[in-house]
């Protein structure tokens, strides 16, 4: 293993040679493998295990770590263990765990488990929005002005997902110009940040290019994040565009875990591993300890018995 952090190191030096000046200096990467990685598995995950997981994620470096979702247990009953790993985990300061919460009810759940950041998620789909959680985007906005205002008198601060915005497993082709509408309407709620979720990981670099240049002509590109799911094997290629354009959050999964249960045959977002190789090679700093994060990896995938989709790792396995 030690050989292996010894080429990677290599290898990421002699990326620099490429030019960073078009690239942020800093990228904050949000991660999202305990809750996006995990809701979509087949078996039920034991709490301990993915209790074991987001500690093991804290000592990576890691600033955020998306922990579970407060949502119906009927609908997704992966996460209905949320309260015993909000619980269990080991909270490290300086170190975010927002939970996903789709209306009031989830919010008030989180806050009594004792979550200090929440994220609220629509879509720019009708049809998503209704397989996702059963309403219109009209009324999930209403749903979600409920948990903005409670969240602000819990001083807690929310983060908004908005999903399908290149692309959706129902509706086809979604335009650039519905994706800012409703990252506006989100973004003048109060969300703190807009992730901008290719849910089916369906994007191009030249898709994202065109949505996300509408979308910034609504929202400060510094409230922007970006959240791209690798189906299509254009994940690293989109998120590049996204940082050449001045986004400088970006959500990834270790081991490339998950999908979406309301999304079918979308594989995992983007390991975070092959991320954080990527930025360390464009000199990009993070504060990810890459081999701790490989590592973490390598204890997912045996515990949940599969292969990671890491390229990193599967090629540092091989050295
Ligand atoms: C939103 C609901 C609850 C509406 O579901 P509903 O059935 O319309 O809800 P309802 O208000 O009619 O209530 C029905 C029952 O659910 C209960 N209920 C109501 N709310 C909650 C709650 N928060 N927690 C626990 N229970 C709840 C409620 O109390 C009631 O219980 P009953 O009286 O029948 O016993 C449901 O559709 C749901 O839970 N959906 C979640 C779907 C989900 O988690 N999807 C995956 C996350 S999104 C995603 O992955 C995309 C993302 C974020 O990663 C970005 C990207 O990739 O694009």
């Amino acid at each position: 293993m030690a050989a292996a952090r010894k080429l990677l190191q290599r290898w990421a030096v002699s990326m620099r040679a490429v030019s960073t000046a078009a690239f942020p200096q800093r990228v904050k990467v949000v991660e999202v493998g305990p809750r996006d990685g995990l809701q979509n598995e087949k078996s039920v995950v034991p709490t301990p295990v993915k209790i074991r997981l987001i500690d093991m994620l804290s000592e990576t470096g890691l600033p955020v770590i998306e922990a579970t979702s407060f949502v119906s247990p009927r609908w997704v009953p992966q996460m209905a263990d949320h309260t015993e790993v909000m619980q269990g985990i080991n909270k490290l300061p300086g170190v975010s765990y927002p939970v996903l919460t789709p209306n009031l009810k989830g919010f008030q759940a989180a806050v009594a488990a004792g979550a200090k950041e929440v994220s609220i998620f629509g879509a720019a789909s009708e049809l998503f929005t209704k397989k996702n959680i059963n309403c219109s985007i009209e009324e999930s906005l209403e749903r979600f002005s409920e948990v903005m205002n409670a969240a602000r008198a819990a001083s807690i601060p929310v983060r908004g997902y908005v999903s399908c915005v290149l692309g959706c497993p129902y509706e086809g082709k979604i335009s650039a110009a519905k994706v800012a509408e409703v990252s506006k309407k989100m973004y003048s709620m109060g969300c703190y940040e807009i992730s901008l979720g290719d849910t089916i990981g369906i994007g191009t670099p030249g898709s994202m290019k065109e949505m996300l240049a509408a979308v910034m002509k609504e929202v400060p590109v510094g409230a922007l994040a970006v959240h791209c799911h690798d189906t299509y094997g254009q994940a690293l290629a989109n998120i590049l565009v996204a940082l050449q354009m001045g986004v400088s959050v970006v959500d990834a999964s270790v081991a490339g875990l998950g999908g979406c249960p309301y999304a079918q045959g979308a594989s995992g977002n983007v390991a975070t591993e092959d991320l954080v190789y990527m930025l360390n090679g464009l000199g990009i700093h993070t504060g990810v300890d890459l081999q701790k994060l490989m590592d973490t990896g390598t204890f997912i995938c045996n515990a949940l018995n599969r292969r990671t989709n890491s390229k990193v790792s599967q090629a540092a396995c091989r050295l």
